[in-house]
Formats: structure tokens, C-alpha cells, sequence
């Protein structure tokens, strides 16, 4: 997702800005302005960024910056506030309640996704025991029944439609009361989309919700709607009362920054991104993390819930509480790489680090201090391990470079599993050939070579969150 390239200009916008000997206003407005320009570059509207600009400029305080505080936090940190505040808007989408029915009807233009989404809502809450249906009252497109149909079919949840009743409003009535008297606890209303925005899908629309009187109206949009996407989604919010935008095709190379722009026009959050073509391609969304990811600062959250999937319960604890204290050693550092191993193909890329295991003493494993291993303790890794000096310092560097992402997260307070983000599984290639050392990557086959591994890795791709991926 090309947003990643935006976080990429901002970090580089505030560090030429933190070089400066003296940072005066002229400094701080090329800062801002080179932010400006990468974030009209990523689709995100003018009247947003230029408003944020001015909200930027009167919460950083150029005395604040000449006092040799820390500027790239300050800037980085009005920058990081700004932008949550135009995902966040204030006030939460209605959420469901398992076991109490709700009727959740989809809008959307033709081809945003909103067949696909509506199955990938079902299925998100079929998997968390909800017992969900889907009502087809698209009539316009001819095969939308039996897109959805398929979709249902393949995810065992119940459908509704008709190949010949061509009024919406009837099919969407008749399909909400007979699931209600089903018990089904979340009813899903799929409606038409158009080519463009019409009246007649507008009014169409209208009736729909009218006559099935649904507890949230989702507005689905594709992510690489561009600049257009404010007056989009705008116009759907005039239309019918929507309360909740997902945002699809996040995996694609759409530059995103309209997710931002359908937020404020329709004043409703996003609940949820599409990342593919697939059933489970599909991921809550929560504003924080997204915003850290964006600007390089990690997602402590993202890691936290990988942390929780991939190491053995009884050893969680232990490793929490030695990062929460900034303890990050080689022994943390080998324990995670043996829990990827397990994890299958992206084993092969970590076996080719040298040294671990048996070369190393108790000693240089606990310690957080890198100095400790001084050229004849490489030497003697070297020899054990059979590999060459080169490749255990490129280990000590690779070492160094995770052990000081972690020294900045000393003290940081460890959620709890409830409070993890799914964000973290967005990590692509791209990002995890930042954190991969150069000749990992290049034995690997390059680009080419890592997708091709992410591919056969599914869900594990998103591991190097893990290792300080995207926070640089
Ligand atoms: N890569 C990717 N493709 C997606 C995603 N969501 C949907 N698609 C694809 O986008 C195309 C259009 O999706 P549909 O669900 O048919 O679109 P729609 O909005 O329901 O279209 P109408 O019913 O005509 O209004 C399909 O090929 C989907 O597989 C996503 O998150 N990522």
C-alpha cells in the first residue's frame, strides 16, 4: 500500500528539519510544506491538509524547538495527533451486539467491493460465533445474486434473493423478516451499486433503508477512489445515514490517503480494511496503530499481538516484561528467530544467520550490552560455527539495529490481548525487505524472491512486524 511511502517522506520531511543547527520559522515551513506536498501526493484532500498545516503550526512551538528539545518527537508527534484526529470522528460506530439483532445494510458504488465485503462481515463474525445472513437486494446488476450466492455457499452462512423479483425493496424486507424469525443476530443487506452517482441509486437506496430500517448503514469504498473520494462518500451520507465506512483494496497500489477524506466527509469511522480478494482478507482497523505504522513508529500493539500467536504461552510473560524494561539481548533475539523457524518457509531465511545456538556463551547470549562481543569472541563464533568473520558481524549489526528499536520502548506499558491491533498483518514485501540485512535479502532472490516467499508464508508475512518492520 502505497501510504507506506508517505510515513517514508514525513520521517524524512522531520529529519532534514532536525538537522538544521537553528530551527526559526522558515525551517519549521519547509517542513511543513514538504509534509503538505506527500500528503496531497497520497490523495489526501487539499481542505484537509491544508487545515492541518495551520492546526500543525499553532500547536508546535518554535521556542519549544530552539530550546533543543527533542524536534523530531514534537514535530512527529503534531503530526501523528493531526491525523488521528481526522480518522477519528469522535464518536464510535454502532456495534452489533451477538445475540440481539441488528440489520446492517452496505452501500457503495459498482465494483468498490461491496459483494465481497458484505460476505467478509459475515464471516468475521460467523468465525466469533455470531450467526449472520445475507440478503441480496442488488436487482440492477444481473449475476449479484449469484456472486453472493457463491460467496455464501462457500462460507456456509444463509442467503437471500431473487433472480426474479426486480424490486430491492421487497427482497430486502422479505429477507430481514425471515431471518429475524430465523434468530439470525446479524442481518446483512447488500444493495446495488452504479457506474457513477444517480438519483435512481440514491433513491433507490433510500427506500431500502427506509423500509428496512437498518441499525448501521456501512459505506464501502475502494481505496483507490483518489482525490474524488470526499465528494463521494459525502454524497452517500446525504443520502442514507451512514455510520461506518470499511475502505477495500488496501493491498492494491491505491494510494489510500482517501480513507482519510471518506472519514471526515461522512463524519463515521472506518471499522475495517480489505487486503485482498479473499474471504479472510479482511482486518479491523484501528486508527492509532494505522498512524504510527504511517509515520515509522512502529506498532507496539501490532507486535504485541504477534507476540501473543507465535510464543509459547508459559514464556510470554517473561519476554513482556525484559522488552517492557528495555532488555532486548541475543538470546531474546535467537529465541524469536527459533519461534519463526516453526512457523515454516521463512525459517529458511533465518537459518542463514550464522552463529546461534551452541557458539554462543550464556554470558553473550543475556547481555544487552553489544560491546561485550569483541573481535576474538566473533572470531571464535566464526570458527564454531564454521561461517565467515563477515557474517557474525552482520548478525552483531543486525543485533544492534533491533536491540535499539527496542531500547525506545522501555517503559512502555504492555496491552493486554483484547487490546491488540490487526493491523500489523499489512506488512508487504516492501516493508519487510527494509528489515531484512541486505545479503538475507539478496540470497533470498531479492523483491522477486521475498514475495514469492511471503506468498507460500500466508499469514506469517507478518512476523517481521515483529522485528521493527517499518520502523526506521
Ligand atoms: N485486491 C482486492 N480485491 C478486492 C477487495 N475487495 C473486493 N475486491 C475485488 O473487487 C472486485 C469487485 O468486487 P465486488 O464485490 O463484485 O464489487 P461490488 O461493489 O459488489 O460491485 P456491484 O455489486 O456491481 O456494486 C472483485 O473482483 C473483488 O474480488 C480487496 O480488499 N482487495
Amino acid at each position: 500500500m502505497v501510504l507506506a511511502q508517505l510515513g517514508g517522506s514525513i520521517s524524512r520531511a522531520i529529519q532534514q528539519m532536525s538537522n538544521a543547527t537553528i530551527i526559526d520559522e522558515k525551517v519549521l515551513n519547509e517542513c511543513l510544506n514538504e509534509i503538505t506536498r506527500a500528503l496531497l501526493q497520497s490523495d489526501i484532500q487539499f481542505k484537509l491538509v491544508r487545515d492541518m498545516q495551520t492546526n500543525i503550526k499553532k500547536i508546535v512551538n518554535l521556542e519549544d524547538l530552539a530550546a533543543g528539545h527533542n524536534k523530531r518527537k514534537i514535530i512527529q508527534q503534531a503530526i501523528f495527533n493531526e491525523l488521528c484526529k481526522i480518522l477519528d470522528p469522535g464518536k464510535p460506530a454502532f456495534t452489533p451486539k451477538k445475540g440481539k439483532t441488528s440489520v446492517v445494510m452496505f452501500v457503495g458504488l459498482q465494483g468498490s467491493g461491496k459483494t465481497t465485503t458484505c460476505t467478509k462481515y459475515a464471516y468475521y463474525h460467523q468465525k466469533k460465533g455470531w450467526k449472520p445472513a445475507l440478503v441480496c437486494a442488488d436487482t440492477f446488476r444481473a449475476g449479484a445474486f449469484d456472486q453472493l450466492k457463491q460467496n455464501a455457499t462457500k462460507a456456509k452462512i444463509p442467503f437471500y434473493g431473487s433472480y426474479m423479483e426486480s424490486d430491492p425493496v421487497k427482497i430486502a424486507v422479505e429477507g430481514v423478516e425471515r431471518f429475524k424469525k430465523e434468530n439470525c443476530d446479524l442481518i446483512i443487506v447488500d444493495t446495488s451499486g452504479r457506474h457513477k452517482q444517480e438519483a435512481a441509486l440514491f433513491e433507490e437506496m433510500r427506500q431500502v433503508s427506509e423500509a428496512t430500517k437498518p441499525d448501521l448503514v456501512i459505506f464501502v469504498m475502494d481505496s483507490s477512489i483518489g482525490q474524488a473520494a470526499f465528494d463521494q462518500a459525502q454524497a452517500f451520507k446525504q443520502s442514507v445515514a451512514v455510520g461506518a465506512v470499511i475502505v477495500t483494496k488496501m493491498d492494491g497500489h491505491a494510494k489510500g490517503g482517501g480513507a482519510l477524506s471518506a472519514v471526515a466527509a461522512t463524519k463515521s469511522p472506518v471499522i475495517f480494511i480489505g487486503t485482498g480478494e479473499h474471504m479472510d482478507e479482511f482486518e479491523v482497523f484501528d486508527v492509532k496503530p494505522f498512524v504510527s505504522r504511517l509515520l515509522g513508529m512502529g506498532d507496539w500493539s501490532g507486535f504485541m499481538d504477534k507476540i501473543h500467536e507465535v510464543v509459547p504461552m508459559d514464556q510470554q510473560p517473561e519476554l513482556l516484561q525484559k522488552l517492557s524494561e528495555g532488555n532486548f539481548t541475543l538470546r531474546i533475539m535467537y529465541e524469536q528467530f527459533q519461534n519463526i523457524l516453526k512457523m515454516g518457509p521463512i525459517g529458511q531465511v533465518f537459518s542463514m544467520l550464522p552463529g546461534f545456538s551452541s557458539e554462543l556463551m550464556p554470558k553473550e547470549l543475556d547481555s544487552s550490552n553489544p560491546k561485550l562481543m569483541n573481535e576474538s569472541r566473533m572470531m571464535r563464533i566464526a570458527r564454531g560455527s564454521g561461517r565467515h568473520i563477515r557474517e557474525v558481524m552482520e548478525m552483531m549489526e543486525e543485533y544492534k539495529r533491533l536491540a535499539k528499536i527496542w531500547s525506545k520502548m522501555k517503559g512502555l506499558k504492555i496491552p493486554k490481548k483484547g487490546e491488540m491491533s490487526a493491523l500489523s498483518r499489512n506488512m508487504n514485501a516492501q516493508n519487510m525487505s527494509k528489515v531484512l540485512p541486505p545479503q538475507m535479502l539478496k540470497q533470498i532472490g531479492g523483491m522477486g524472491g521475498l514475495q514469492n516467499l511471503m506468498k507460500q508464508m500466508g499469514s506469517s508475512k507478518d512476523m517481521m512486524g515483529m522485528f521493527g518492520g517499518g520502523d526506521k
